[in-house]
């Protein structure tokens, strides 16, 4: 039986061999239901959230023209400005800026893999080290995650954390400006979406404001405590499972009364580009609702509907 609202679960729990099964069936039942889980105890002190937050800040605290100088373009790595991702169906791009931190370009090579260079703002030097650093403990939490849902669903315990072994894996430091700095009308801070990849883990954002849509229609305010990470499940992930693992539309809305800005860090797992997101055999009892394709070019196609 799942609550009306996403569990909150204890990471710690997976590795006391007493109480794995329990999490892993929490952590699929939460999933399954809404798309999303709370994980707690995962092993990142909160300081780490904390000093993330205080660089975020002093980044976008930059003028426009240095911010800008870190654009590649095509929106995987470094600077993208306010306005210019449009969620998929939407014509009015969010009010968000943001910064993409990939993998770590060894890392990858050994893996086989080629993705886009990282590049780093020379004016805060700390920003290389701390979220090459925090990228890797995501990075575990992530792996532990993965372990955890591949038992969940009947599979070998290293099939998902293979397929993310040298993946592309973006870290998005995100910036909402309070709304009086900013002026679209009709615009909102991340319009309704779901996201691309096999799962999202955001570390406790500075703000509410995230919502999901559950099943019978309803928006969901996404409640978590600040040393919490929210996981959800993404397109990726529901392709690989006909849908068991939804990926569920979510939004971050307007603040409606004290008018701050808000930050929050997604951590987007995605496999190596090669990897087939074809559909898992044991979901193959209903026909498979969408077609095999590589995450590599799964990625290309929606980051061309987000306006990239
Ligand atoms: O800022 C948030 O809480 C959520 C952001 C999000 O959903 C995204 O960037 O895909
Ligand atoms: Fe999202």
């Amino acid at each position: 039986m799942t609550a009306g609202k996403p569990a909150s679960i204890d990471l710690s729990r997976f590795f006391d061999p007493a109480q794995r099964d329990q999490f892993c069936r929490q952590l699929l039942d939460s999933l399954s239901e809404f798309g999303f889980v709370i994980i707690r105890n995962h092993g990142i002190p909160i300081s780490e959230f904390e000093r993330a937050y205080q660089l975020c800040t002093d980044f976008f605290a930059l003028p426009l023209e240095n911010k800008r100088k870190y654009e590649s373009g095509n929106g995987q790595r470094g600077y993208i400005g306010l306005g210019k991702e449009t969620a998929a169906g939407q014509s009015i791009g969010d009010l968000k800026e943001y910064w993409h931190i990939g993998p770590n370009a060894a890392v990858v090579q050994h893996h086989g893999e080629n993705y886009p260079e990282n590049t780093w703002p020379g004016e805060i030097p700390e920003f290389e080290p701390f979220f090459t650093g925090l990228h890797q403990k995501l990075e575990s939490v992530a792996g532990h995650l993965a372990e955890a849902l591949a038992l969940a669903v009947g599979l070998e315990q290293d099939h998902f954390k293979n397929m993310i072994a040298g993946g592309n894996s973006v870290q998005r430091l995100i910036h909402y400006p309070a709304l009086r700095d900013v002026h679209s009308p009709g615009a909102v801070r991340a319009a309704a979406h779901t996201d691309i990849n096999l799962m999202t883990l955001l570390i406790g954002a500075t703000d509410s404001g995230l919502e999901l849509l559950d099943r019978h229609g309803n928006w969901l305010p996404v409640e978590h405590r600040s040393d919490e990470i929210v996981v959800d499940t993404g397109d990726m992930m529901a392709r690989l499972t006909n849908n068991y693992l939804p990926a569920t539309t979510h939004r971050v809305v307007n603040p409606r009364t004290a008018d701050r800005p808000r930050f929050s860090i997604p951590y987007f797992v995605h496999p190596r580009n090669s990897v087939s997101l074809e559909c898992l055999p044991q979901y193959r009892d209903l026909a498979p609702l969408q077609p095999p394709i590589t995450a590599g070019e799964f990625l290309t196609q929606r980051l061309r509907e987000n306006g990239f």
